[in-house]
């Protein structure tokens, strides 16, 4: 079989539990078992390092996205999926992300992962909805925080009516359709 060391950048947005970091992981497995070159730049594992001392202010949270799609343009620029579940709560800071791999020329996918706030609020995987609701944290998207969902993303997946087998299969087969796989 031939694999296509084509690179793109994969984003998926969503809510915090809407199930952005189990699908990317999924679909990484799937591609690396075909021989494709994969990176998941996990938002939890960058705010350690590469946006270390960032906070979650809309400022903080722009400069974390610009520097995520930054570094996910270099890798799917050299043939790498770069697949990305991060929040990127505003349309202007993912516009961004965007334009810069259009400027040069690499495929850019933007994913929805559309789960709705009640649903990611009982998921709660890291317990910040609780948090957020006794009053111990404020500022969570979706909550008391902006999220702008994307209007036009390439595709919306609505987790909370698939498994996530199926919903990596959805985004999977986007991939295919785009010629990326
Ligand atoms: N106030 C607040 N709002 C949203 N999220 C919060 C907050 N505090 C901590 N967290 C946890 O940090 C993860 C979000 O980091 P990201 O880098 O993905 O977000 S952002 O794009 O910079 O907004 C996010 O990870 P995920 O749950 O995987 O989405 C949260 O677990
Ligand atoms: N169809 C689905 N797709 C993705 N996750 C799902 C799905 N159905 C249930 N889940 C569960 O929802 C949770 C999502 O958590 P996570 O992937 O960490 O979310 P996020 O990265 O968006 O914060 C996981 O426990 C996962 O098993």
């Amino acid at each position: 079989m031939s694999v296509s060391d084509q690179g793109a950048t994969v984003w998926l947005t969503g809510l915090p539990s809407a199930g952005k970091t189990t699908i990317a992981y999924a679909l990484a497995e799937r591609l690396r078992a075909e021989g494709h070159r994969v990176e998941v730049l996990d938002g939890d594992e960058i705010r350690e390092f590469l946006s270390a001392g960032l906070g979650f202010s809309r400022e903080d949270r722009h400069t974390n996205v610009q520097r995520i799609g930054f570094v996910a343009e270099l890798l799917a620029s050299n043939g790498v999926k770069a697949l990305v579940p991060v929040i990127a709560p505003f349309a202007d800071s993912r516009e961004a992300v965007a334009k810069r791999h259009a400027a040069a020329g690499t495929p850019y996918l933007e994913v929805h992962v559309a789960t709705p706030v009640e649903v990611c609020s009982e998921r709660d995987v890291k317990g910040l909805y609780a948090k957020q609701a006794a009053g111990e944290i404020s500022g969570l998207t979706g909550v008391d925080d902006p999220y702008e969902a994307p209007e036009a993303p390439d595709l919306r997946i609505e987790s909370h009516h698939r498994t996530v087998h199926q919903s990596a299969a959805e985004l999977y087969a986007l991939l295919d359709q785009r010629g990326l796989v």
